[in-house]
């Protein structure tokens, strides 16, 4: 591409760190599949940051590392200056299929973390919350429908509301919107991007998708594979709030040209 992308950098982010992961690595004893390679990665408070990078390059594992699912190999992950060891009530997370209990209605779904956590008193407390939730994410008068009964974006509107509920700093999120038509997952990542604003949270998203990682990110973590490793950092000078129509400027296109020509030549295929 033509312009430098290390332009200066007016990202929504603060400067504090809030992950901080160092020389990271992962091997899986089962199959001695080198996953990572020495990551070195740190997200700032605020931050909205993806990860990009053909199938197998160790997106997923990282993901499952930051959270505290899987430990790494070696390597030193950080979360608000503790040591990431297991899960943690600080950490949001959110996966590709909207994973609501269909015997539980909307509401009950949202504040299931709560009720697991502090218990049924905790909960019904927390009801109030969780309509305030699902008032901000457009499903306001779904409160008492089950999931059977709300389409594919309307469940995973209930599953951002669910992962928000214990008010998390930071939000690990695995294609969220993958299963969802284009539309609809246009739609989602504007509101995802309005939630991140309005609740300062420090976002964290796997995608397979470079329009989407440009159109959200401050900055996009290119991935290179076997073993997987980062190519490079891109950071992204678009001005927020982002609205769909920046994807039709020279700029966007500059930037997804770039990291497809990165995937393209091998960095990250
Ligand atoms: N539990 C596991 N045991 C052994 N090997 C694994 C395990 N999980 C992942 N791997 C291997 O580690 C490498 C990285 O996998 P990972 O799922 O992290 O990649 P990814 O970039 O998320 O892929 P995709 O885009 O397809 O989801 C792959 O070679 C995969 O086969």
């Amino acid at each position: 591409m033509n312009a430098p992308l290390a332009y200066e950098y007016t990202g929504a982010s603060s400067d504090a760190p809030v992950y901080e992961l160092s020389n990271v690595s992962k091997t899986y004893a089962r199959n001695s599949v080198v996953a990572l390679e020495n990551v070195d990665l740190t997200l700032r408070y605020g931050s909205f940051t993806s990860i990009i990078g053909s199938s197998g390059c160790g997106k997923s594992t990282l993901l499952k590392i930051m959270a505290g699912l899987i430990p790494p190999t070696r390597g030193r992950v950080v979360l608000q200056d503790k040591p990431v060891t297991g899960p943690r009530r600080d950490i949001g997370m959110m996966f590709q299929q909207a994973t609501l209990f269909p015997w539980k209605t909307a509401v009950e779904n949202i504040v299931l973390p709560i009720e697991i956590r502090d218990g049924k008193a905790a909960a019904k407390k927390a009801m109030e919350k969780a309509h305030d939730l699902l008032d901000m994410v457009g499903l306001k008068g779904f409160e008492s429908v089950y999931p059977n009964e709300l389409s594919g974006g309307m469940a995973q509107r209930a599953s951002i509301c669910r992962m928000l509920i214990t008010e998390p700093a930071v939000l690990l999120l695995d294609e969220p919107f993958s299963a969802l038509d284009e539309l609809s997952r246009d739609m989602m990542n504007m509101e995802l991007q309005r939630i991140c604003r309005e609740q300062d949270a420090t976002a964290f998203l796997v995608t397979h998708s470079i329009q989407e990682a440009v159109i959200l990110s401050d900055e996009i973590v290119v991935m290179k594979p076997r073993p997987g490793r980062i190519a490079e950092i891109v950071k992204v000078d678009l001005p927020r709030p982002r609205t769909l129509d920046l994807m039709t400027t020279p700029r966007f296109g500059e930037i997804v040209d770039h990291i497809r020509s990165m995937l393209d030549k091998g960095e990250g295929m």
